[in-house]
Parts: C-alpha cells; structure tokens; sequence
C-alpha cells in the first residue's frame, strides 16, 4: 500500500495483524525508500558524482525530524545540515508544488520499485541485500524504527545496527525520539479504538 503517515500506518497495520493472530515482523515494512533515493540523488548533485555510486543509509521514520540521514557515513562537509533538511523537506517541498493535485507519485513509483524488486530478490535467495525500512526493531527503545535491513527468504533476516554517527546525526537522533514514540503510540492507539 501506497500510503502515509508511514510512522503511524506500519504500527496500525501490526496490531491489525496481531488481533487476526497473523502478525510476522519478518515480513511488515514500512518503506523507507524515498528518503534514500533523495538523499543519494541531492548528495550526488552536490559532490557532482554520479548517483548510482552513492549510497546514504537513512534511518528513524518518514516525517520530517523523524527522517535521518547518515551522510557523515560517506562524506564530511558543511553541507551535511543543508543537505539532511533537503532530504527531511523532500516530500513536501513536492506536494506543495503541486499545490493539491496528488503527492509525489512518480518518485514514490520508483522507490516502491526498488524496494519490491529488492523483496522479490530476498525471496529468490540472492545474497547480501540491505535496505533501510521501518521495521520491528531493537536498535532504539522505540518499538518501530528505520535502518539498514538484510532481507532474505524469510523477509526480514537481520536488523542492522546503525554504525558510527556524527555529533549532529546523535543530535537528530535525540530531537526527534519523542515525534516518533508519540506517532508510533498514535498508530497503536487508534488500531485498537
Ligand atoms: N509514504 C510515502 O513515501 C509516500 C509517497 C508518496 C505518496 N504517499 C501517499 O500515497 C497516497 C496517494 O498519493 P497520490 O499521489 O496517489 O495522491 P492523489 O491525491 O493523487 O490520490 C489520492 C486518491 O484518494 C482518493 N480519496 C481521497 N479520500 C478518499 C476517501 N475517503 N475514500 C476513498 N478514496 C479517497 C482521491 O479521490 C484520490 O483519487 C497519499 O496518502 C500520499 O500521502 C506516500
Ligand atoms: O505524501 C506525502 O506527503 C509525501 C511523501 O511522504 C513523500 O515523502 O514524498
């Protein structure tokens, strides 16, 4: 399902599943897709390297704050601030241009693409793919969260951890705890009205 907001629809979808007595964690993602294909494209335009090189894990959620790329993972510089706005306003700057005439359809095509064709290559047994999504999670005390996943024939294989992060990524990472606890508990809360 196309849809939104993803912080909030991935936990009414498991507690969906959890009272049907069908919920796998290994197999419930939020995608996260989009943030990393923009994150890639806006680091890409602004080192002027090509983007297929470029790979920015982002993690957390997809809401503004909640959405945190890790460009120090790959390069240093100023721009790093300028860049991870970009990427956090990226949806809406979209929307609002297109001024309520639908979301970001096309790019959201590709990056559900993307994250299908790497599902469907999980499920053929093809080796070493990782992707960032919202999944169940241990990495934070959060319950939901997005980072790096090796995804397999079962879906979910393993749960990556986050690697080294930067004072301003520790510093997202803080600031934003409390905007996707309380979507998270939105989610709940209202699957179970
Ligand atoms: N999570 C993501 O990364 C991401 C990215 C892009 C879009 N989205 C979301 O995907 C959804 C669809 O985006 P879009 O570009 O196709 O939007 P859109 O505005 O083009 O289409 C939305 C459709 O929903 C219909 N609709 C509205 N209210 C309805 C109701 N109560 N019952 C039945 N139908 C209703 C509208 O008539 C319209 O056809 C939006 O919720 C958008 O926020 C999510
Ligand atoms: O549908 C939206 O509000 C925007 C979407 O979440 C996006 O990141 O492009």
């Amino acid at each position: 399902m196309i849809s939104n907001p993803v912080n909030s629809t991935v936990p009414i979808a498991a507690e969906v599943f959890k009272k049907a007595g069908t919920y796998d964690e290994k197999r419930l993602f939020g995608v996260t897709t989009l943030d990393v294909v923009r994150a890639r494209t806006f680091y890409a335009g602004k080192a002027n390297v090509p983007v297929a090189g470029v790979n920015i894990p982002v993690v957390g959620g997809h809401a503004g704050v909640t959405i945190i790329p890790l460009f120090s993972q790959n390069f240093s510089g100023e721009e790093i601030v300028a860049l991870t706005k970009r990427t956090q306003d990226g949806g809406t700057e979209v929307v609002e241009a297109k001024a309520g005439k639908g979301s970001t359809t096309s790019s959201m095509a590709y990056a559900g693409a993307l994250f299908a064709d790497a599902c469907l290559k999980g499920l053929n047994g093809f080796p070493d793919l990782v992707e960032c999504t919202f999944v169940q999670s241990n990495v934070t005390k959060l319950p939901l969260f997005a980072s790096k996943v090796r995804l397999g024939k079962n879906g979910v294989e393993e749960v990556l951890g986050l690697g080294p992060l930067s004072d301003f990524e520790k510093q997202g990472l803080e600031n934003m705890k409390s905007e996707l606890k309380s979507s998270i508990e939105k989610g709940i809360t209202f699957a179970n009205k």
